[in-house]
């Protein structure tokens, strides 16, 4: 199968015909195809690629699975999703890492790399099976305890040294889990006491960024912070690169747009983890995102099912879906104010993600030979977001109601269309 896409703009820049045989781009100065695609004012980007998602297979299949998930990802602009280990049971072994990619290669919308977990079960104690999962046939280079933070700093120490041998890299939930007690459920701040809701401390994160990078130096390994967000651990961060520490971090769409101030309704919605920050500390993601210190936008798409976040604030679970706006809200909130380019966003959503994960199809630049992994975007159109039209099966959408700025147009996998904006339009109201 042959489609050209005919006048999009590579990287929001030039405008060119680009012609794709057989998987791969062919050409950039047209041809013949089956199949054209008018993509005059559309922008065309490398298909983007998230660090951060809880697919929830298994286990959790009333919530998510592969196949739903990979679906959101596809129409969220995704070719490629690293799939979190908190499932049930634990992404830990050889055979587990196997079982999820091959769940991913059948649904066939993603490339689904699964992360492993850093300890067995999530527990925090003994290490999981880090080398067999590495040299098993999900090649395993992202490991994670996500959802809990690897906090006894032995056991971080060890499965640094381990995994630098194979070039693989620890996604760190950087929380201290003695300054976030169990009550605790937001930001703790201002808005927090006005609530009468129990908050815990920025501190509570930053304490084990310090320590994680002084770890990352010491082992000359490398450890990427997950779901950054406190301008604090920015500070950290921005002084570990100095000193040319192997040190990455993500930011979700979440904290780069919503602010403590939502959980005035008390709506779980608003519940995550880490907890929406004030203004001071968005503005401060916005920035570092823009100038480098942030390497990537990641969803931390968390999707849970009804009987699990209908609850009083309190009692529900943390966790807020991602893949699908992603893309619009960091085009709402940094291309369209003029803090980034799209060659800026090509880097954070695909090229710096596929780097620290080591996908090697992926992030590539968009060029004659390349594999044709693809997101077509049009900037320009308004969409209020309809939180009951979603691939996820889940329907904790914190963005239901909002305008954002930007809509996938079209989404290719090796070549292949995974989503068509077109053949979805309920999908979204211009
Ligand atoms: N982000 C969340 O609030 N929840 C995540 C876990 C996590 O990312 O820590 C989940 O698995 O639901
Ligand atoms: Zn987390
Ligand atoms: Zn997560």
């Amino acid at each position: 199968m042959s489609i050209l896409i005919k006048g999009a703009k590579i990287l929001g820049e030039q405008p060119a015909d680009v012609l794709i045989e057989d998987g791969v781009i062919t050409s950039l100065d047209g041809g013949t195809a089956d199949r054209t695609i008018d993509a005059d004012g559309l922008v065309l980007l490398p298909g983007l690629v998230d660090l951060h998602t809880h697919l929830r297979e298994p286990g959790r299949e009333d919530a998510e699975t592969v196949e739903t998930g990979s679906r959101a990802a596809a129409a969220g602009g995704f070719t490629a999703v690293l799939a979190m280990a908190n499932t049930n049971p634990v992404t830990d072994t050889a055979e587990a890492a196997e079982y999820v990619y091959d769940l991913g290669r059948r649904a066939g919308l993603v490339d689904v790399q699964p992360v492993g977990a850093v300890t067995k079960n999530l527990a925090g104690e003994g290490l999981a099976e880090l080398g067999l999962m590495a040299r098993s046939r999900a090649q395993v280079r992202v490991f994670s305890d996500d959802g809990r933070c690897v906090h006894d700093a032995r056991l971080m120490r060890r499965a640094l040294e381990y995994i630098r041998s194979f070039g693989g890299v620890i996604s760190q939930h950087s929380q201290d889990p003695r300054l976030a007690d169990g009550q605790a459920c937001c930001h703790e701040g201002e808005v927090s006491g006005r609530l009468g809701l129990p908050g815990w401390p920025v501190v509570a994160e930053e304490v084990i960024v310090a320590r994680d990078v002084m770890l990352a130096r010491h082992t000359g390994s490398r450890v990427h912070v997950a779901h950054v967000s406190t301008a604090g651990s920015l500070d950290v961060i921005r002084w570990a690169k100095k000193q040319g520490i192997e040190v990455t971090a993500e930011v979700t769409p979440h904290h780069l747009m919503l602010t403590t101030d939502l959980l005035a309704g008390y709506d779980p919605v608003f519940k995550v983890n880490p907890p929406l920050r004030p203004d001071e500390h968005v503005a401060a993601l916005r920035e570092a995102l823009a100038d480098g210190t942030i390497d990537a936008v990641a969803t931390d798409h968390a999707p849970h099912a009804r009987h699990d976040k209908e609850h009083a604030f309190a009692e529900a679970a943390f966790g807020m879906l991602g893949l699908e706006q992603a893309l619009q809200v960091v085009n709402t909130t940094m291309v369209a104010t003029g803090a980034m380019t799209w060659a800026q966003v090509a880097d954070v959503m695909s090229v710096n993600p596929a780097r620290i994960a080591g996908l090697s199809d992926h992030g590539r630049p968009i060029a004659v030979g390349e594999p044709a992994n693809l997101t077509l975007i049009d900037p320009a159109a308004t969409v209020t977001v309809d939180a009951d039209a979603s691939y996820s099966l889940s329907r904790n959408n914190p963005w239901g109601g909002r305008e954002l700025t930007g809509q996938v147009h079209t989404t290719l996998l090796r070549g292949v269309p995974t989503f068509e904006f077109e053949n979805q339009p309920q999908e979204a109201t211009a």
